[in-house]
């Protein structure tokens, strides 16, 4: 899937957000990010930290999908987009997303010795992800198996 983000200007940016935060649910996005206007923030030694706008790079992004199937090897960041009060910001993004009827879940190879598997299998995830959203769940704790 793939789609276009537009964060129009506010007049206070400092209380609307562009988007909430969250990670992605895709295993893989591929962004490319405006060419003037920055806003993407990731989370970094508990500060936001934004990224930088480099012209025709690309920004990879690891997703929810990627963490259940390595069993928390690869981490999903979590990131927010921020808002200004002048510059309209379009951002383009390719999520790629396992098919929704395919049964996603750790790796065998990547559960260690003491077989701690901790996520369990899931079945489009896209709509689960969806259904956590509307209830005010983090979809990667509903997953998660909790000792
Ligand atoms: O616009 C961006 O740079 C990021 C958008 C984003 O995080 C998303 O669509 O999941
Ligand atoms: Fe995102």
């Amino acid at each position: 899937m793939s789609g276009l983000t537009f964060i129009h200007p506010v007049q206070r940016p400092d209380k609307v957000l562009g988007l909430k935060p969250h990670s992605d649910r895709s295993w893989i996005t591929v962004f490319l990010q405006d060419e003037l206007v920055e806003g993407l923030q990731f989370v970094k030694d508990e500060k936001w930290i934004t990224v930088p706008v480099i012209p025709h790079a690309l920004v990879v992004n690891l997703g929810d999908q990627m963490q259940i199937m390595s069993n928390g090897i690869f981490k999903s960041p979590v990131h927010r987009v921020v808002t200004n009060a002048d510059k309209l910001r379009i951002s383009v993004a390719m999520f790629n997303e396992v098919e929704p009827e395919k049964e996603i879940g750790p790796v065998e190879g990547l559960i260690d010795e003491k077989g701690s598997r901790l996520y369990r299998n899931v079945k489009n995830y896209a709509s689960f992800n969806y259904e956590c959203f509307q209830k005010g769940k983090v979809p990667l704790e509903e997953v998660k198996f909790h000792a």
